[in-house]
């Protein structure tokens, strides 16, 4: 057997979602770029899902369906507050998730329209639970979602208590076009693994914010932001990252499995970090940012992936650390039951093979007379 760890360049499925050649990342054919500059979240939304840009009826029609979706149990809120302070946002935010299923009456229906629908539900009822959960934790109501303001302000009002700014709610908007989806990375290759064994969709979504979770993924965003942090100035950036790389500490926020020369995503957040900066009058966070990148690409020839700039950005658009990857999963939502509905319409389990290393021909012992 050869054995490709990490599954390195094992190709796993077809898929016709979105894809990555020559360090190039489309959705459906359209290139990132595009979409970021041009494409609300919504739109790209319906693209993933459908395979096609929504004309303006469609989006509207998606864009009603989001909000008469948005509000979730009250059984949930009550999860939410004897949780608060107690556990961190993405151990909320699956558990909500795996909890929805047991309010939704067609949760183990597997039909493509009921998936579907699903898929809007999961979709509209993330950022009412992250929000929830953020006011909460710091003794507030949540406020419910209002209909009519578009996914991403809405997301930030229901944060904030009140309506953000243009300029914040387009640049949030951005950064979920940007994370929307991104081919066969681990969280949704966990989710077609789930999907694979024909379980229902709110056992993949689960097991893909699990996977999301962790900081070599979508943890690494709240990661590269602590480092900042923990930096806090100019002058400690070069000796910091230094002995870090010295110690052979990974650098979060850096590297990526497929793009050696750059992720393409990443572009685009530096420059969000860089007006963001200017328009709060806090460049602290893009400064450093600028340096890290600067030292890491001359120290170790590695470049930022799509976490590093979003940190900056986040914390200039007022959101809690802890709150980074959730918002990932916010937007990665529409990416990943795009795959599952991918995976169901074409299904195989997915089984592949360990080469066994461990030990052999062992001769049972009784319990008595082992040491
Ligand atoms: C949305 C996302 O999931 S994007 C990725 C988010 N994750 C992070 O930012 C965490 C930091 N980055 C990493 O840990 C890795 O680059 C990963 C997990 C993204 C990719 O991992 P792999 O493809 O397995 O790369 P691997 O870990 O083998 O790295 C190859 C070499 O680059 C080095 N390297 C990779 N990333 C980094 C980093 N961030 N800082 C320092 N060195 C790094 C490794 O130490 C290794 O060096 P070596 O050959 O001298 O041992
Ligand atoms: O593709 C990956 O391995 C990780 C990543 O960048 C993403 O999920 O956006």
């Amino acid at each position: 057997m050869t054995v490709a760890k990490g599954l390195e360049g094992v190709v796993a499925c077809t898929s016709a979602i979105s894809s990555i050649v020559d360090g190039v990342l489309t959705y459906r054919g359209y290139n990132i770029d595009d979409l970021a500059d041009h494409a609300s979240f919504e739109e790209v939304a319906y693209l993933l899902w459908y395979g096609h840009l929504p004309n303006q009826t469609e989006l509207e029609g998606l864009k009603s369906e989001l909000d008469r979706n948005a509000s979730i149990p009250d059984e949930l809120h009550q999860l939410l507050k004897i949780n608060a302070n107690r556990i961190h946002p993405m151990s909320i935010l699956r558990t909500a998730v795996s909890a929805l299923a047991l309010y939704d009456e067609e949760a183990e229906n597997n039909s493509q329209e009921a998936n579907q629908r699903k898929a809007i539900k999961l979709t509209a009822k993330i950022p009412t639970i992250v929000t929830a959960f953020s006011r909460i934790r710091q003794g507030l109501e949540p406020v419910a979602p209002k209909a009519g303001l578009g996914f991403a302000a809405n997301f930030l009002y229901m944060l904030k208590g009140e309506e953000p700014t243009d300029v914040a709610a387009k640049a949030f908007d951005k950064a979920l076009v940007l994370h929307a989806d991104h081919e066969l990375n681990a969280s949704t290759f966990a989710a077609r693994v789930t999907t694979g064994t024909l379980a229902d969709i709110y056992s993949a979504i689960t097991t893909a914010i699990g996977t999301l979770k962790g900081p070599l993924h979508g943890g690494a965003n709240e990661q590269v932001m602590a480092t900042l942090e923990s930096i806090g100035t100019m002058d400690k950036i070069e000796p910091i990252i230094q002995s870090k790389l010295d110690n052979k500490e990974k650098i979060m926020g850096f590297g990526h499995r497929v793009y050696k020369d750059g992720d393409p995503r990443a572009k685009h957040l530096r420059e969000m970090s860089r007006q963001l900066a200017e328009q709060t009058g806090n460049k602290l966070w893009y400064e450093m940012s600028v340096e890290i990148e600067k030292l890491v690409v001359d120290k170790k020839g590695i470049k930022p992936n799509v976490d590093f700039y979003s940190a900056s950005v986040y914390t200039y658009l007022g959101i809690p650390r802890d709150l980074f990857t959730p918002i990932f999963a916010m937007s990665r939502i529409t990416g990943w039951t795009a795959h599952v509905l991918e995976q169901y319409a074409n299904n195989r389990l997915i089984r592949p093979r360990a080469e066994y290393t461990g030990a052999t021909h062992q001769a049972y012992v009784p319990i008595d007379q082992r040491k």
